[in-house]
Formats: C-alpha cells, structure tokens, sequence
C-alpha cells in the first residue's frame, strides 16, 4: 500500500510539474494506474470538455489559448509561481514589452530581477544571476537577439533557461550534440523543469508530438531536427507560444570556427519563418539567443550574418579569462615510448598506492621503453606489460577501470557518434620530438614577486593552493591513442576509460555514467568528448598532441575547474616539429583557415615569454586587463633569458635577401618561358632548410646550430614583418621565407647600429637543451673520404653505441621483423653503420 502511495505521489509530483491540474491528474490515474506516459495520454485524449484546464501555463485551457502571447511580460510569468511567491511580488506590475526595459522606471527592472531570483532559487539554488545573464535577459526582455559569448562553465545555459520559467512559453534550444541535449534534460527534469530534445537519439517517439502541442517548457533540437519541424513549431509559436531560440555552441554555425556544422549555418531559417511579418499573430519577430565560448572577432561577424540577426542585436561579450585554470605546455613526443614520463604524476594522483610504491622506479626512469625496461609487476610480466600493438585492435576490452566495467548500465539510452565521425581522425598520428618532464604544482614560486596590493585576492590564493582530487580528461588525436593510453593507465591501477565514437554506444554510456558518477577518474577521449561536459570538479585537462585550434583548445580546457578551484591545462605537444592537420571533409578554402588555426595553436606551444591565458583570451579578441594569470607555466618559471640576435637575424635576412633576388631573376627567365606559372616560380626557391645549410657552410660558428633554432628565429622575424611566407600555400610556419621591405630596411640598419633583443622560443631553448653539435650531411661525407677521420668515428661509434640499438624486446622485435639475428638492414643507412660496425668488433 505504502508502495502504491509513493507512485502515486510520485506521478502527481511529475505531472503537477508539467503543467496538469491535481484533479486531472488523480482522475487519469484511478482509470489507467499510476504511470506518467499513461496518465498524461489519457488526458491528452480525453474529450475536449473534458481537458479544458490542461495547460500546463495553468492559466488558460490549451486548445483555447489566444493566439498572441508575447504581449506582456505577465506572460512571462508561471502563474504557479507567481501564487507561490505572492508574498516577494506585492505590486506585481506587467511590463510593456513593446517598450524597451530601459524605458521602464527602475522599480520596474528591479522587480523583474527579484522575480527571476526567486525562480532562480526555486529551481537552480542560486542567489543571483551574474551580470551577463542579466544582461542577456534584458535582451530578451526588450525583444532584442542577443549574441553571448561568455567562457566556458560561466552559466549560458541559465540566460535561454530562466525566460521558460519566466514565460510560460516554450524555449527551443538548438544544439549540437545529443549527448549534451540529454544531460540537460536531465539536469533540467532534476530541477522541477520539463523538457525533452528531439531527433534521431529520441527512443520515444510520442515526445515530438507532445513536444509541438506544447507539453515541454525546454525543447532540445538539433538544427537538422529544427530544419524539418519548421511547421509544427510555427503552430506552436502561435498556441502556446515560443519565447526564445536558443543556439547553442553558436562557432559551429561559422566556416572560420573550429567545428563548422553545415546544418548549423541554414538556421536563418529561424528568423525567416518565425518573424512578425510571417506570423501574423506575434507581434514580435521571436528573439534569437546565441551562445559560445569560443568565437573570434571573425567568427563571431559570420554568426550574426548567417544567422539574420537583427541590426540591433545586443552583443554580451564578457571575459574569457578562468583565473582559476593554470596552463602549462610540456614537450613530449606524445607516443608510447613517452608515456612512462609524463603520466608519472597522473599515476601517482589516480593510481592504487600498491602499484605506485613499486612502479615509482620504472616510471621515472630515463629509459622510456616501460615495457620493456621496468621489473615491477604491472609491466615486467609479457602476458601483463601493455603493447599498444595488443590493444589497437581490441575491440572488446575498451579499456576501463576495472570495477567499472562491472557495473550498471546507464539510464541513458541514446548517445551520438557525432562529433570525431565528422572529424575522421582515425589513425592519423603526429610525429614526436624530445620529452621534458617538469611536475606540476610542486611548488608554485613566481619568476618575479608579485605586488599582492595590485591583485585581486582571488587569484593570490591559488598560487598556495594544491590541487584537490577530482577527475581528469586526456585529449588525444586518434582513436586508437584513447585505447592505448586507457589501457596503459589503468595497469597501474587509474580507473580511466577511453572514449572515442568508434566505440560501441553501450561502452560509452557507461562512460558518461562513471565519469558524472565519479566511478571513473580518468577519461581519455577524442574530441567527441567535449562540448558541454559540465561537471563541476574536474582537476585536470591534458591534451596529448597538438590540439587542431585554439578555440577547441580552449573549449576543451574549459571543462576544468568549473567550480572555481584551481585546475591544471596541460598541453604535452611535440615541440621539436610542426603539427599536422587531422584528415577530414573540407573544401580547400577550409583547409586553408584550418592551417591558420593550426599554425596558430603551434605559436601558442612555442611561446615562452608571454602569459598563456593572456595570449589565448588576447587570441579571441580580448584586452587582458591583468598582466599575468599567475599560474601558468612562463608567469611561474618567467620568461627565458632574452638575447641579441642581432649577428643571426642579419646573416638570415641577408640570405634570404640573397636567394630571393637569385632564383626570381633566374625563374623569371626560366619558368616564364617554360611554364609561366608563379607557383613553380615559387617552389624553385629555396626552403628554410637549404637557407640554413647555406649559412653552416658559409659561417663555421653555425656549424652546430640546429635547424630548430633557426625555425624559431625565422618565426620571430615573421612576427616583426621582416619576412613573410613565399609560398602560396599556408604552412604551420614559414617554409619558403621571403624578404619584406621592412626586412630590407631593418638588414642596411642593422649594418650600422641597432641590436635585437628577443626571448627565444621553445624550439630554440629545446636545441641548446640537447646541445648535439649539428653536422651536416655535406660535412659529414666529407669526413667519410678521409681514412683517418673514418677509423677515429667509428671507433667512437663503437664505443658509445646507442642504447636503443642495444638488445631489447622492442628492438629484437625489430630486427625479427627486418631479417635474420645479425643481419643488418642494408637498405637503410643506419643498417648499413651497423653493418660497418660490425666488421670492426
Ligand atoms: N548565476 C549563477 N550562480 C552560480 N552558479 C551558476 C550561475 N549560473 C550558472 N551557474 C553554474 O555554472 C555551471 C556552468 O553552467 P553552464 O553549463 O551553463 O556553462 P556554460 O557557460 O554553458 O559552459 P560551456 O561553454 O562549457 O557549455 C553550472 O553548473 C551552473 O549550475
Ligand atoms: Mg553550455
């Protein structure tokens, strides 16, 4: 009996919610039992006299409802809450929309604010709405469309929730993801408020038509969905009424952002289908609210042309700074061999203590093979130690922590493989560099003191805080590397997960479930992991390889530290060589905005002397008012020492200078008459690699200057206008350098007097680190023609033979692959060393 009681209650409590009267509710219920789906079709089909008091506005009966609904703001307002808060709104005064707010005496406004807190703490627990809520609901208010762009976590979602509430009418939310729409329906149902979202992912298929009769406040769609029921939503804006689109994740409407969704940029529809002149009873073109967190100055021109928002479309931008998010760029090669290095510190956080006590050796240890090198017992047994090669095509064991695989299955029962399918990004890699672990928050001691009186307080505090537990999230490229770092982390005992669209949609509803139920600590996901995580206490974002943008960079990082705490960004890249672009289906214009971006996230890693969240919140078109974050890894270890380059910066401009002259003059004459064509023109110039040969043969002090180093200075030019890229084609960084007029200018003032002061980037710091005397390949063989010469290398060859060519599993394997034991390989040059080698011993 008690039993039947709580259902009972509990379908009332639902229904109540969406809007049914009691005495409806307990009538359905006696007739088919207590079942919310029953219930409300029972009501839903009853006769019309029967159903006169259905709306769930509870102010007037459904199918009865005026046309025009946008006249006031009492409509705004949910007449339940308005009787339950009656005592907070004693001179309940409606206001004139068709007046802008500002129009409206101050009482008025600050009655509007008051109403909303009170929703507000009703439904969400907050006190106050922030300033660019306020302001992006003023804008709804007056009517107007309203384009915010806020940083991550900052609470968008609450601008285009709050005027359902507020409204009574329905809010549709566009938004890209189904996994995203279904997390906030549930967060939303979690709240007192209904909603529902549409399209492929809805098992239920009644909720579209309930859903178009009125019956949700929020509905979810995704712009194909949104595309097909322009209809059904017209009947609905002119019955109950809609109050607001909301687009959400609005960059994916623009070609210039970093997750263009053709579907996204047919939504002009909205304001050609829904405007007053087209819907006779609105008196008002339905508002548009769009939302990101990442938009250029670029991008953010397209999102208002694409979607014909109105001229006089309120801009809320605030900052995209997160003072609570430290970001650190590490260099790694990012491929198996480096994972022992720089997942230490992540197994130590997340690992069981047994394993770590034992591993701690192995771990850090300078050889980076940990399959084959360590001797604990999570990688020295072969049937234990993780090959990648095992795991690739392991398409049963998905790598999760244990217990958690054991577990239940998520309520959820419909997730989308959207977001990597489109991307592609199978088995694309990136190729790797050399590997420099520094641990984070040891000690957080900035380069320079700090005056406390000119910081906010705020972000003081961090510098002495350590980072709480909380879970983490790896970026990868691939879809494999999710697999194989999942699988590696958990040998050590890290409840991780992978996470890629690949992946069976059962595998990744557990996932999502452990990972919001903190049964998982690690997930290591592409980017399909991404938008609209909301999850308040995630401690780390790792990304592991060069992101394809700094927008998606920062979208991701910004699943951190959501609660304000400090959270850690790290970006582990490859800083030895350039990042390549991920295949995917692009039109070539595309590709070509899609190696800006990617060039620009590469200067990004390379920076070694400006704040990083300045350089990212400066990248959207922010003035950082701070001048540092105080967090980061350049504001902690500060800048490195700056340098005259004067000397370096004349030899290569001159070159430069030299080799433009020489292969213009010559192509004109030569590719002029035999093709004509300025891109061969071009190609005949020499790249930077040749340039730099040319500067070691000339200059005998350069002989051990690497190639890395004067990449970096050429960028450092490039970024003074001296030189610019001479190809046609857009490279990451400048591949076929060209003199500007500004760097002939500075070349004949250099001659005199003036010295060039410069921080060297990452690249440059990285060759003085290794400090291996370059010899180049001319030399090199030239040597070789000297008998002596020849006899003292390979004696020193010999005997600092490479550690990695010294017997090992990996290696035997090798070799087993290449031929027989002994034999060298004598199609490559090394084998043929060896071989050489080999007659010596
Ligand atoms: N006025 C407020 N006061 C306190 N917390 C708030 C407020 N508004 C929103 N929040 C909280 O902020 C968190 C982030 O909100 P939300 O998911 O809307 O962020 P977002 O800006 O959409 O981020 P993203 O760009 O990553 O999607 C939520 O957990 C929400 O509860
Ligand atoms: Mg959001």
């Amino acid at each position: 009996m008690d039993g039947n009681n709580t259902g009972w209650d509990q379908v009332i409590a639902e229904m109540i919610e969406m809007g049914f009267e009691y005495s409806d509710i307990v009538e359905a219920i006696k007739v088919v039992g207590p079942s919310v789906p029953s219930a409300v079709e029972h009501i839903l089909s009853a006769p019309k006299s029967q159903t006169h008091n259905i709306d769930p506005l509870r102010r007037q009966p459904l199918r009865t409802c005026r046309l025009i609904r946008q006249s006031k703001i009492f409509d705004h307002f949910h007449s339940d809450d308005v009787q339950e808060h009656k005592e907070y709104l004693p001179d309940f005064n409606p206001i004139e929309l068709s007046e802008p707010l500002q129009a409206q005496d101050s009482d008025v406004a600050s009655d509007w604010e008051r109403k909303v807190s009170i929703l507000m703490q009703k439904h969400f627990g907050f006190s106050s709405l922030k300033s660019f809520q306020k302001e992006a609901l003023s804008s709804w208010v007056a009517h107007k469309d309203c384009l915010v762009l806020a940083a991550t976590g900052s609470g968008k979602s609450l601008c285009f929730q709050i005027p359902a509430l507020l409204s009574g009418k329905v809010v549709v939310v566009i938004s890209p993801l189904i996994s995203l729409m279904h997390d906030q329906c549930v967060k939303l149902t979690k709240q007192g408020i209904s909603a529902c979202f549409l399209g492929s992912g809805q098992p239920d298929n009644t909720v579209e038509q309930k859903a178009m009769r009125g019956l949700y406040s929020i509905v979810y769609v995704c712009p194909e969905t949104v595309l097909r029921l322009v209809q059904p939503l017209q009947k609905l804006a002119e019955s109950r009424g809609i109050a607001l689109f909301a687009i959400d994740e609005v960059h994916c409407v623009s070609k210039w952002g970093h997750d263009f969704r053709p579907d996204y940029s047919r939504l002009s529809v909205l304001r050609e289908n829904f405007s007053a002149s087209k819907l006779k009873p609105l008196k008002f073109d339905i508002p548009l609210m769009a939302l990101t967190a990442t938009a250029t100055k670029k991008v953010r021109e397209d999102i208002l042309k694409s979607l014909c928002m109105s001229k006089e479309t309120n801009v809320v931008l605030t900052s995209f700074f997160r003072s609570n998010l430290c970001f650190m760029v590490k260099d790694s090669r990012t491929s198996k061999a480096s994972y022992a290095k720089d997942f230490c510190e992540l197994i130590k956080v997340y690992g069981r203590k047994q394993n770590i006590d034992g591993n701690e050796k192995a771990l850090i240890s300078d050889d980076s093979d940990y399959v084959s090198n360590s001797s604990n017992d999570c990688s020295s047994s072969d049937t234990d130690s993780v090959s990648p090669d095992d795991v690739d095509d392991n398409q049963d064991d998905y790598a999760c922590g244990d217990d958690f695989l054991m577990g239940r299955e998520l309520s959820v029962e419909f997730l989308e493989n959207d977001m990597d399918v489109i991307q592609n990004v199978d088995n694309s890699d990136v190729t790797h560099g050399e590997c420099c672990l520094k641990l984070p928050h040891k000690e957080r001691e900035l380069s320079e003191p700090i005056d406390p009186t000119k910081e906010p307080e705020g972000r003081l505090k961090f510098l002495k805080e350590p980072l709480e537990h909380g879970p983490a999230i790896i970026y990868v490229p691939t879809r494999k590397e999710t697999l194989r770092i999942a699988k590696y982390l958990c040998k050590f005992g890290v409840k991780a997960a992978a996470y890629n669209a690949g992946l069976p949609k059962l595998h990744l509803r557990r996932v999502h479930k452990g990972f919001h139920e903190n049964t998982l600590e690690v997930i290591v996901a592409t980017i399909a992991f991404g938008m609209g995580i909301d999850k308040s206490n995630v401690r780390r974002i790792i990304h592991y390889g060069w992101p394809q943008s700094l927008e998606a960079y920062y979208q991701e990082a910004g699943r951190a530290g959501r609660d304000g705490k400090l959270a850690d960004c790290i970006l582990y890249a490859n800083l030895a060589s350039n990042p390549s672009l991920l295949p995917s289906r692009k039109s070539e214009e595309q590709i070509k905005q899609a190696y800006i971006m990617l060039s620009d996230c590469f200067r990004y890693g390379m920076n070694t002397s400006c704040c990083r969240a300045k350089t990212l919140v400066e990248y959207f078109g922010e003035d950082f008012s701070h001048q540092k974050c105080l967090l980061c890894d350049v504001c902690i270890n500060g800048p490195p020492q700056r340098q005259n380059l004067k000397e370096e910066a004349c030899i290569l401009l001159q070159t430069i200078g030299a080799h433009n002259v020489c292969s213009d003059s010559m192509d004109c004459s030569y590719d002029d008459v035999y093709f004509g064509s300025k891109q061969r023109r071009i190609r005949e110039r020499p790249n930077l690699k040749v340039l730099v040969g040319k500067i070691r043969q000339q200059f005998q002090k350069f002989l051990t200057t690497d190639i890395l180093w004067w990449r970096g200075l050429a960028r450092i030019l490039e970024n003074k206008g001296y030189i610019k890229e001479g190809d046609d084609k857009i490279h990451v960084q400048v591949k076929y350098p060209e003199l500007t007029e500004l760097g002939m200018e500075f070349v004949k003032s250099m001659m005199s007097e003036q010295d060039l002061y410069v921080y060297p980037e990452a690249d440059m710091l990285l060759q003085r680190k290794t400090n291996i005397p370059f010899s180049s390949f001319s030399e090199w063989g030239r040597g070789w023609a000297d008998p002596e010469i020849r006899r003292q290398r390979l004696e020193k060859l010999k005997l600092n033979r490479n550690p990695r060519m010294l017997p090992s599993p990996k290696n035997k394997k090798r070799r087993k692959r290449k031929g027989k034991k002994g034999q060298s390989d004598m199609r490559t040059s090394r084998g043929r060393l060896a071989a050489k080698l080999a007659k010596f011993k």
